[in-house]
């Protein structure tokens, strides 16, 4: 299934991604959960994904707080750094972008006031399915942060596979909703 969604992203149109990303970005911000939140967690987006540079570039104009995740540890899991310009990151040993933890602060998941999740296919109930680090399920396992993911409506399925330790982000914004509301 992942496969097969990189797939389907990597398809998408141009016109039709950039209209479905302009629809999510508005219905992100209008969200009581984004107004109230001073300090966001999002990923940098990379490839085919849902751009999220717009997303960063809100909330420093809202003068909100950014934190990006960085992968490491042994058993891996997710840190979070404080970033006000893409200029504190770099591409890590496996191609994503990371914050420069030398360069950017550290922040505790309890600091995170909304966490945006990323994913790669989803079902209306919220259900994910991730690119199988289990980093997310086990976040959001740990607090009450209210989680937030953007998805095309290419990402949204009937069916996806669900195991017991999947966790549901909170709210399931999807590109289909722009299509309805046109
Ligand atoms: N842009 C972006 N950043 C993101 C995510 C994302 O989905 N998008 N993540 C969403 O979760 C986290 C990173 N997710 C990861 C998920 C799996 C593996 C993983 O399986 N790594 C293998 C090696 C893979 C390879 O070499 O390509 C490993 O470490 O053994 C690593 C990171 C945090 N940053
Ligand atoms: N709460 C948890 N405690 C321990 N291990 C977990 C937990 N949640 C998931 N895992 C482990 O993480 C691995 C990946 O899980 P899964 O395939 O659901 O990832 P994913 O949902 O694609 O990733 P992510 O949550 O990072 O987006 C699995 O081997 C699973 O056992």
């Amino acid at each position: 299934m992942r496969s097969f969604m990189k797939h389907k992203l990597a398809q998408l149109n141009k016109e039709e991604r950039l209209g479905q990303e302009q629809f999510l970005y508005k219905a992100l911000f209008a969200l009581p959960e984004w107004k109230k939140a001073d300090t966001i967690a999002v990923t940098i987006s990379i490839n085919n994904e849902l751009n999220t540079r717009p997303i960063f570039e809100k909330a420093w104009e809202e003068g909100k707080t950014t934190v990006a995740p960085v992968v490491g540890g042994n058993p891996k899991r997710l840190s979070f750094f404080k970033i006000s310009s893409f200029n504190e990151c770099r591409e890590s040993s496996i191609g994503l972008l990371e914050p420069i933890p030398g360069e950017a602060s550290s922040v505790n998941e309890e600091s995170l006031d909304l966490i945006i999740t990323p994913g790669l296919a989803y079902n209306k109930d919220g259900y994910r399915v991730g690119y199988g680090g289990g980093f997310y399920d086990r976040l959001l396992k740990n607090v009450e942060t209210p989680s937030v993911s953007l998805c095309f409506d290419c990402q949204l399925l009937n069916d996806i596979p669900l195991e017991n330790y999947d966790i549901p982000v909170k709210i399931l914004l999807s590109g289909t909703d722009s299509r309805e509301k046109k």
